[in-house]
């Protein structure tokens, strides 16, 4: 692949790039990868502000296709270089069945790598998820763990089994011999819950506050810790190991990372208040307002309801009993594997982190008046 510094020469593939992550890789390769010639922009749902990355000097292709039919993810890849997929349906509050998450996530991931194998495309970075590993379906804590800990992943909800099923493809692909005879490096990141600008639920967190009169209600105790990790150095990490697989193809292929950087442990509604505080809202109650059972009740009558209205309306709150579970779960990574293998730090501190998102949740209260 080796790229010249100088001569731009370098076609990238992102899958997902108008999603949250996806946008935030796409803007981050056409700043920091000087070797790109084409990036490509390949997604169920085109954003418009694709056009504005038009006019600079990199081809950006949009492609509008689905990761489920493989025709389509074949057009895309044929001729890149590298292909970050990022593509997935990140669904935990039951908007989609099992069976599409499964299609989406599994089948559309074998089909980006089978499609590098007949395409000659040689370096496939894949999009996994800390839920790859846990919270466990026995919602054991898993306390500053890294990639070797130790861990019972064991999964029942789609969203995670999808996940960790096509992580383990991915990785099972590193080393197949790709059509040309070389063979096929491949890596997986596992980000922790990301935030920053962009980010849906933290988007419904400021909406349910407003409808309250700018209160929360805390419903996990503050002692619950959860990783989390800015959306711009997971971007940054992408960018990274996009750039150095080929180099290091022996140390990093089919290899998972950790994504992380200095965003503090803190319980899942303490982290949000770091961005929603400063804009206005409280988070009410040092302790949880309900008791534990009284959640559980209000989850499982949520999930029933839900079951209930699904031929009417799709009902999809914040609270069922898997996020209920995965929240109350202490999960935090600890780990420096991704600086060692590929020399990786993060590029945003805890401080522009907590700066860009609460000026883009700023901006959502402005938008809302
Ligand atoms: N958000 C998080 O906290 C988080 C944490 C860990 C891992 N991840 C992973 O990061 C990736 C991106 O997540 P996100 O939070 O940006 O989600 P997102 O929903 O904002 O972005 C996903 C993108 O994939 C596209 N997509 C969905 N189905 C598709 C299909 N069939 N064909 C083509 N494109 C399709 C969507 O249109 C969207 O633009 C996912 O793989 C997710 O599992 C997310
Ligand atoms: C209603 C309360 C109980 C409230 O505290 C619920 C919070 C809940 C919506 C979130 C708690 C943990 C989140 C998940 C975590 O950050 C990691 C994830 C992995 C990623 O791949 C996709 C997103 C998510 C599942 C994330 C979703 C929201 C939470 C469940």
């Amino acid at each position: 692949m080796a790229g010249s510094a100088q001569v731009p020469t370098l076609v990238y593939l992102v899958t997902g790039g108008c999603g949250f992550l996806g946008e935030h890789i796409v803007r981050m390769l056409l700043e920091r990868e000087p070797r790109l010639r084409e990036l490509r922009v390949f997604d169920l749902h085109l954003s418009s502000w694709l056009e504005e990355l038009k006019t600079g000097p990199v081809q950006v292709t949009a492609i509008q296709g689905d990761v489920t039919q493989a025709h389509e993810v074949a057009a895309a890849v044929a001729g890149s270089h590298v292909v970050i997929h990022t593509a997935g349906l990140v669904d935990v509050f039951g908007k989609a069945s099992p069976e599409t998450i499964h299609k989406v996530n599994v089948l559309g991931t074998q089909n980006v790598i089978e499609a590098c194998m007949r395409t000659g495309t040689q370096f496939l970075v894949y999009t996994s998820s800390m839920e790859v590993v846990g919270p466990n379906v026995k919602g054991h804590p898993f306390y500053r763990g890294d990639e070797d800990t130790p861990y019972e992943a064991v999964h029942r909800h789609p969203y995670p089994c999808s996940k960790a099923l096509a992580e383990r493809l991915v990785l099972e692909a590193n080393g197949r011999k790709v059509s040309g005879g070389l063979p096929l490096v491949t890596c997986a990141l596992r980000p922790t819950g990301i935030y920053g600008e962009g980010h849906q639920v933290m988007r419904d967190f400021y909406n349910q506050g407003l409808r309250f009169g700018g209160r929360l209600f805390r419903a996990i105790p503050a002692s619950v810790e959860h990783g989390r990790v800015y959306v711009g150095n997971v971007a940054w990490m992408h960018v990274l190991v996009a750039r150095e697989l080929e180099q290091r193809a022996a140390l990093m292929g089919g290899q998972v990372y950790f994504c992380y950087d200095k965003s503090p442990y803190k319980s899942y509604e303490d982290f949000n208040m770091e961005f929603l505080g400063p804009c206005g809202l409280r988070l009410i109650g040092t302790h949880p307002l309900l008791p534990y059972w009284l959640l559980v009740l209000l989850a499982t009558l949520n999930a029933l309801l839900q079951w209930l209205l699904r031929p009417l309306v799709l009902y999809t709150p914040l609270l069922n009993p898997y996020t209920l579970a995965m929240a109350n779960t202490t999960f935090t990574v600890s780990t420096n594997k991704a600086q060692r293998h590929f020399g990786y730090k993060p590029l945003f501190s805890w401080e522009e982190s907590k700066a860009r998102t609460i000026h883009w949740v700023q901006a959502l209260e402005a938008s809302a008046r």
